[in-house]
């Protein structure tokens, strides 16, 4: 038999723990890993018995385990996204899946996309208001909601206007039901999970007229949004992917890229106000490598996602110190290692300049997890990032502040800044350049 070897942790109820750390999102994980060192168990609602890591070497040894031993940890999300999403696959089926759904988001194919990133940017900016403060967020929300739409679901008309009303209430409670415990009751359509379950067929019913109207559509080979590409799209079989796991994969993108994106961009504007040399700089020309590394920088210090998981499918599996049971998760804390010294030195300062010339370590700068279920969207991410903070910067200037850092504030899927990512702004006088590439993308 296997001699288990694992670190201490607290021995709270899995409930108080699990409402600890939603309502004070990152005090609790700083406090045992004070109390504890850089491992501890810990007890999950949703997870179980798990064991949280933060060490750089053991992070790395996880990422790079096969999928045999250490996968999914098939939280509550597939019921949320459906049984072919992403999020609810391991091992082959997850790879068969995957394998479809990369080739879309690299190279080339990004490039397509620029264009409705910044329309959709302008679009929302006519909005802000100037020598006022007010939360970006949800000017964020929009904007990121509006490019996938146009971008991965190739909607347009009608069902953008009806997919734009639905889709942000749905993920919305799809995310809170995520993070319960599934009822053994079905309480009907008053019920939580009922509701749930209506907004299903509503969502299902506009994804099957897209692709109607995409199977009709003579062009269709010319199109760059990806549910025209998944509709062409072959397994290595020949056989096409079901309307069903384009659905659920359409979800699944929105879910995992809506949100996280928006977030993180409200968290760059809190940042830049609070660093007014790095926000001058960024602001007196168009300097893509510092825009670059103030976005990694950005995630760095304040990452939206806290925790990624693997389940380990091995009975004594060794991941460094430890020796862990089949069945037990592993929590890897991008909060904790982002925030290691010997990896960053002086790891709480804001700094983009430490990226500026450095590309950062993908075992050790997570904020996309990693692996083979890295974030797939992470380059789709990072460009929509970057435009629209180029265009923010372009257009506006962003007024520093005095305020306190904005604290954590957890939405379930991301931590925001608790006030939203507050700006003030004032609109550049345009140059006629500027004006220029304005108008040619908005058209
Ligand atoms: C700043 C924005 C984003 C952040 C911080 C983020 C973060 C993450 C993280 C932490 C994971 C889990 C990785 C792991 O378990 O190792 C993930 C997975 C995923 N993300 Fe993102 N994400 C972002 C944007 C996007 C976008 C824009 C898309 C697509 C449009 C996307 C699609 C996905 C998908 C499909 C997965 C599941 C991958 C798999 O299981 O194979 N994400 N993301």
């Amino acid at each position: 038999m296997t001699t288990l070897r694992l670190p201490p942790g607290p021995t709270t109820p899995p409930l108080i723990q699990a409402v600890y750390g939603l309502t004070r999102p990152r005090r609790g994980v700083h406090r045992r890993r004070d109390r504890y060192g850089d491992a501890f168990t810990m007890n999950s609602p949703v997870f179980g018995r798990s064991l949280m890591i933060s060490d750089a070497a053991e992070i790395r040894q996880l990422f790079q385990t096969d999928p045999a031993i250490a996968d999914n940890v098939e939280p509550n999300l597939g019921r949320v996204l459906g049984r072919g999403s992403l999020f609810a696959l391991g091992g082959d089926e997850h790879r068969r899946q995957r394998k479809l759904l990369v080739p879309p988001f690299h190279g080339r194919r990004l490039a397509a996309y620029e264009q409705i990133m910044e329309r959709e940017t302008l679009r929302e900016f006519d909005s802000w208001p100037q020598d006022r403060e007010f939360a970006t967020m949800p000017s964020m929300m929009r904007i990121t909601l509006n490019i996938i739409l146009r971008a991965v679901f190739g909607a347009e008309g009608a069902e953008f206007d009806e997919l734009r009303e639905l889709l942000p209430r749905w993920v919305k409670l799809g995310s809170q039901l995520a993070l319960l415990p599934v009822p053994t009751v079905d309480w009907g359509r008053w019920s939580p999970w009922g509701r749930f379950h209506i907004m299903r067929r509503r969502y299902d019913a506009i994804i099957e007229r897209l692709i109607a109207k995409a199977e009709r559509d003579g062009d269709l080979d010319d199109r760059e949004d990806i549910l025209a590409l998944m509709l062409q799209a072959r397994y290595d079989d020949g056989s096409p992917m079901s309307h069903r796991d384009i659905a659920d994969q359409l979800l699944t993108l929105l879910t995992a890229g809506h949100e996280t994106t928006a977030t993180t961009l409200a968290w760059a504007v809190e940042r830049l106000r609070r660093h007014p040399d790095v926000l001058r700089a960024l602001s007196s020309g168009d300097d893509k490598k510092l825009r670059e590394a103030t976005i990694v920088e950005v995630q760095r210090t304040r990452p939206v996602i806290d925790t990624v998981g693997r389940k380990i499918r091995a009975d004594g599996f060794r991941l460094g110190r430890w020796t862990l049971p089949k069945g037990m998760t592993v929590l890897v804390s991008i909060a904790l290692i982002h925030e290691d010294g010997t990896l960053f030195p002086d790891p709480l300062r804001f700094d983009p300049y430490r990226f500026v010339d450095a590309k950062p370590d993908l075992y050790q700068w997570i904020p996309f997890g990693g692996g083979t279920r890295r974030c797939l969207g992470a380059a789709f991410a990072n460009m929509e990032m970057n435009v629209v903070l180029r265009t923010l910067l372009r257009e506006f200037e962003l007024v520093p502040t005095a305020a306190p850092d904005e604290a954590w504030h957890s939405r379930g899927i991301a931590s925001a800044p608790g006030k939203g990512g507050l700006a003030v702004v004032r609109r550049r006088v345009s140059t006629p350049a500027a004006q220029a590439t304005a108008t040619a993308v908005a058209r």
